[in-house]
């Protein structure tokens, strides 16, 4: 067992390239004193001016909140080992990824480093037992794995090593959170961990079917994109990390290797680094592909592979499926996570794809994992079914979103959430399926009001998704879709809080709402234009009924960013604040709404946005007819003798 740890306040970054420079960067933006170091004073000045440069940035976006030379004067440098870990609560290794040299590191470290200390590696690729097998601590040691590059990739992996304590992996989770990243527990020392485990057969999967002449390498890039909505095409990103890197992970491995990436190596053709690969970028134009390559490509064979390999992972309590689908998502850029897609396609269906693939081919990797077979035979066969990997929502009312988060208060208030923060909080089919079917299963009884905002503190949305666009089926897309008309109807009055980006459909969906409130540093727009699109969820009329023709053509048809002051001036919503008052006046608002006449409310809501599409008489009519009905109810009842007797009224919606 580890000592008691004692709280991180000195962190030690060996190892001061790419990743060190990156880890030691978001450490001292968290606040904490870090040493940076490595075996050579210019490899460690050159980490430095690095970290310098990416703070500038960072304070030219406005995305750090100290000045960048106070976050820069947290960070020591330092060539010594002994004296950069001497004092080190955790000790992070980011050297290069061979596992003596890493050994080597590890026994010095633990000579040097406080008995508390919690001592980290960074590695990609290699065993932390045997890397902990160098130290008379093992229980110590973990693995964190930070993806490149650190300051943008949210994503960290935290690993066990054969001895590693749950005290140990359990602050170095804290740790992580603590630096606003987001850890996923790796309960097993396996190889690749769960993201490299994950995307292994998203690369090589279509590698054999390319070897076998069962497809192109555009066909399958254009399909993995445009068709599925992956962010690069499997030769694509061989290409960016290197063709050889994956072949030597699969040769370490003793995995079978397709001969298409067999003979790219022994052609030194490795990708974009000898500039050429799976394309040819010195003699060529890198990627070529369009969405008119994808047709005909088989994408269940390759992400039946991958739901097996996440299969493998949860069969075998290395991690759960709501970790693999943050790694997923976080670390890969997937637009969800595998085990949420798998669910979705019908695990029945993947089942038998790998099973057909199995009697076809023979080959090990179609052999389906115990763990999907005992889902199957359960009857857990997805998101129809209403379980798979996870529990889905079964429609008898508001349930267990993942890509929103929801919470009704006792006073009625609606929060709803859209939880995307890695895209943006970007509109998917099913974010807006969920919003759809939390507003109509809530109890509208239960609800005087509605307040959407965006997770994180980038966006409230930037749109619809755009990856798998070319994928949607335009009859599907005809009408204004679901969500933006669910949102404007629903029975209670609704505020979209915007801080950050609110474009495209995440502007339609603020549209939708009935009052609209933003931080100064907000920033609005329709950037569908600029796609070959116009908005089409109900922003182009929203849009001309709500400001001047010229001012809503100017944002339909340049498709460029307005700040939140000019949306104010021109009327797009209601307020800009600034942030430090952004709550308080939120605040306000929410409290006039949920405290007042719900029936009063409801009805002012209906005639004003019906009347708006009437003649004036019509709207008046409709108006002195819900007047008439109030003046029955015992609100009014109520609204009149508080005020006879200079109180505030109690509204209960009689
Ligand atoms: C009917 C309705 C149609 C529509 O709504 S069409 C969509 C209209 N919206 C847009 O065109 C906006 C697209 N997004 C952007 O222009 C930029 O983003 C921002 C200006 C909002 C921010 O730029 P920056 O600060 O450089 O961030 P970043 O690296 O571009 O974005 C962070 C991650 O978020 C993903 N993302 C952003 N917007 C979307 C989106 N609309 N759909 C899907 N993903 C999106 C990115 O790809 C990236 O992801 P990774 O880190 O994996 O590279």
């Amino acid at each position: 067992m580890r000592a008691e740890q004692t709280e991180i306040a000195t962190v030690a970054v060996l190892g001061a390239g790419t990743m060190g420079h990156g880890i030691a960067e978001v450490t001292a933006i968290a606040g904490y004193d870090v040493v940076l170091r490595d075996i050579d004073a210019d490899i460690v000045e050159d980490g430095y001016d690095e970290i310098e440069w990416s703070l500038e940035k960072l304070a030219e976006k406005g995305r750090l909140d100290e000045d960048p030379d106070d976050v820069a004067a947290r960070v020591a440098t330092t060539t010594d080992l002994e004296a950069a870990v001497s004092d080190a609560d955790l000790v992070i290794e980011a050297g290069p990824e061979q596992l003596s040299v890493k050994q080597d590191i590890f026994e010095s470290v633990d000579a040097a480093a406080p008995e508390d200390a919690l001592l980290a590696t960074n590695s990609s690729s290699l065993s932390i037992t045997k890397i902990a097998a160098a130290t008379e601590r093992p229980e110590s040691v973990l693995g964190l794995h930070f993806f490149n590059p650190p300051v943008k990739m949210d994503l960290v992996e935290v690993i066990y090593g054969e001895a590693t304590t749950d005290e140990t992996a359990e602050a170095g989770y804290e740790f992580v959170e603590s630096i606003g990243k987001t850890p996923i527990y790796v309960r097993k020392d396996v190889r690749g961990f769960v993201v490299n485990s994950v995307l292994g057969p998203f690369m090589s999967e279509p590698a054999w079917m390319v070897s076998a002449g069962e497809a192109t390498i555009r066909q399958a890039d254009a399909a993995m994109v445009h068709e599925r909505g992956y962010p690069m095409g499997p030769f694509e990103l061989g290409d960016l990390t290197g063709i050889d890197i994956g072949y030597h992970v699969r040769k370490e491995a003793g995995t079978p290797i397709p001969p298409l990436m067999e003979e790219k190596v022994e052609n030194e053709t490795l990708g974009r680094k000898t500039g050429e690969g799976y394309y040819e970028y010195d003699d060529g134009d890198g990627p070529d592909y369009g969405p008119e390559d994808a047709d005909g490509f088989d994408h269940l064979r390759v992400e039946s592979v991958m739901a097996n390999e996440a299969a493998k992972l949860v069969g075998d309590d290395v991690a759960t499926p709501e970790a693999i689908d943050t790694g997923m998502q976080l670390g890969a850029g997937f637009p969800e996570g595998t085990c949420r897609r798998a669910d979705d396609i019908g695990l029945d269906t993947v089942l038998d794809k790998l099973r057909t693939l199995h009697d076809e081919h023979g080959d090990d990797r179609y052999e389906p994992a115990d763990y999907l077979v005992e889902l199957v035979e359960a009857g857990h066969t997805g998101t129809e079914a209403g379980r798979g990997f996870h529990e889905n929502d079964t429609g008898d009312g508001p349930g267990d979103y993942h890509t929103i988060n929801w919470a009704l208060d006792d006073n009625g208030l609606l929060e709803v959430e859209l939880d995307r923060p890695s895209r943006m909080n970007a509109i998917s089919e099913t974010l807006a399926d969920e919003v759809v079917d939390l507003l109509s299963s809530v109890d509208d009884d239960e609800v005087r009001a509605v307040v959407f905002e965006g997770a994180g503190d980038r966006a409230f949305s930037a749109g619809a998704d755009i990856s798998g666009f070319a994928d949607r089926d335009p009859a599907q897309t005809s009408e204004p879709t679901e969500v933006f008309t669910t949102v404007a109807e629903y029975p209670r009055p609704t505020l979209a809080r915007l801080d950050g980006y609110c474009l495209g459909a995440g502007l339609e969906l603020a549209l939708a709402c009935d009052l609209r409130l933003a931080t100064t540093d907000s920033e609005f727009g329709f950037p569908e234009i600029t796609l070959g699109l116009l908005p089409g969820g109900g922003g182009t009329q929203r849009a001309i009924r709500m400001l001047t023709d010229a001012r809503a053509k100017e944002l339909v048809f340049r498709g460029e960013h307005i700040s939140a002051e000019r949306a104010a001036d021109w009327g797009l919503i209601n307020r800009a604040v600034d942030a430090d008052e952004f709550d308080s006046v939120v605040g306000a608002f929410v409290e006039d709404l949920v405290s007042g006449p719900p029936i009063a409310l409801r009805k002012a809501k209906r005639v004003m946005n019906e009347g708006a599409d009437e003649s004036l008489d019509a709207g008046l009519e409709m108006e002195s007819q819900a007047f008439a009905l109030l003046l029955t109810t015992d609100d009014v009842k109520e609204g009149t003798a508080a005020f006879a007797a200079d109180r505030e009224p109690e509204f209960e919606g009689q």
